[in-house]
């Protein structure tokens, strides 16, 4: 018997960052929108906890017991009291260390595939808690849709959104490590106030009406200074979306993906092929969300 599960990849349509805390995260206005990248999640019952993945970008993911998928599944075999012992096949479309949640994805994929097939029947909270102890991130994967997170970006209220918004994501040649971008944040605040995060009231009125041009004018990302300092290339892929016509240009979460906000899916081809001769990225994506969260496809 298996399970597969489908989970999107998110893009950061506001990311306000606060100080650093004592426990060395940052407390959050996360704005988290799912699009239509997705990986899937499959499970399968085996002698071991066993991982493989597929996809251009397998070469870059762990199959030992760091992966988040495996994380998932012991986890949630611990609280059960049950072997944990699956074969979990990752089918990765969502880039590795882009700032899109690939990781992420795969955790929360993993925990509502092995819930499924073990019968678990886990509450929804249940699974959330441990969305939350295997990353900030992860509780979004579950939930998709469109969603605030505050605190390290776990604490999530589900957001309206009005409409469908078409991007463009242009992967970079490397990655960022996510505690790495934090720790420029933190550099290039050294000595400034930085203030309490929160959400923009224009940007959430944006989402719920649908609005591209409004959306596009209150789109914000608090690492983004950090990102460029650390990959300053990532400046000419913002500017040739930009050239290309795209209502706007952000650093992913905490990149080195950029993302491209356009008006429609006519736009979204444009500015992708103009990304695309710009010789600026390594690949480039077209997607548009809201997506839905994890969804079980079937055993
Ligand atoms: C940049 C974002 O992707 C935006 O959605 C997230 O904030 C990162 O979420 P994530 O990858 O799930 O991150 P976690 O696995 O929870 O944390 C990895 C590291 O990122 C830093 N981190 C993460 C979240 C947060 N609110 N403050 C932080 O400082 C910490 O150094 C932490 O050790
Ligand atoms: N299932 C997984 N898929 C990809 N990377 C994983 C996975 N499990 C653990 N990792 C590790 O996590 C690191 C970050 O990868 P990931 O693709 O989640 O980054 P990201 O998209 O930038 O994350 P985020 O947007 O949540 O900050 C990778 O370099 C890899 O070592």
């Amino acid at each position: 018997m298996s399970v597969t599960v489908r989970v999107p990849a998110k893009v950061n349509v506001q990311l306000a960052v606060g100080a650093a805390r004592p426990d060395g995260y940052h407390d959050l206005a996360n704005v988290f929108l799912a699009v239509g990248l997705y990986d899937e999640v499959t499970v399968t019952e085996a002698d071991a906890l066993r991982v493989t993945c597929a996809g251009p970008d397998a070469h870059q993911v762990p199959l030992d017991r760091t992966n988040l998928a495996a994380r998932a599944a012991v986890a949630l075999a611990e609280r059960h009291g049950r072997s944990p012992d699956v074969h979990l096949h990752i089918a990765k479309d969502i880039p590795v260390a882009g700032g899109m949640a690939g990781g992420s994805a795969d955790g929360a994929g993993a925990l509502l595939a092995c819930d499924a097939l073990w019968g678990t029947g886990a509450s929804r909270d249940e699974l959330l808690d441990i969305c939350a102890e295997l990353g900030s991130d992860v509780p979004f994967s579950l939930v998709g849709g469109a969603a605030l997170g505050t605190g390290r970006g776990e604490k999530l209220t589900p957001l309206e959104v009005g409409g469908t918004f078409h991007w463009v994501f242009a992967m970079a040649d490397g990655g960022l490590s996510t505690p790495a971008v934090f720790r420029e944040f933190d550099r290039l605040g050294e000595g400034t106030d930085i203030p309490e995060p929160v959400a923009s009231p224009d940007l959430l009125d944006a989402l719920a009406k649908g609005d591209p041009e409004a959306l596009a004018a209150a789109v914000s990302n608090d690492l983004q200074p950090a990102a460029l300092s650390l990959f300053p290339a990532l400046a000419d892929t913002l500017a040739a979306g930009r050239a290309a016509g795209a209502l706007t240009a952000l650093v992913s979460g905490s990149g080195p993906t950029t993302a491209f906000l356009v008006r429609d899916a006519e736009s979204a081809a444009k500015v992708a092929a103009e990304l695309r001769a710009s010789g600026t990225c390594r690949t480039v994506r077209t997607a548009s969300g809201p997506a839905p969260g994890a969804t079980v496809l079937g055993g």
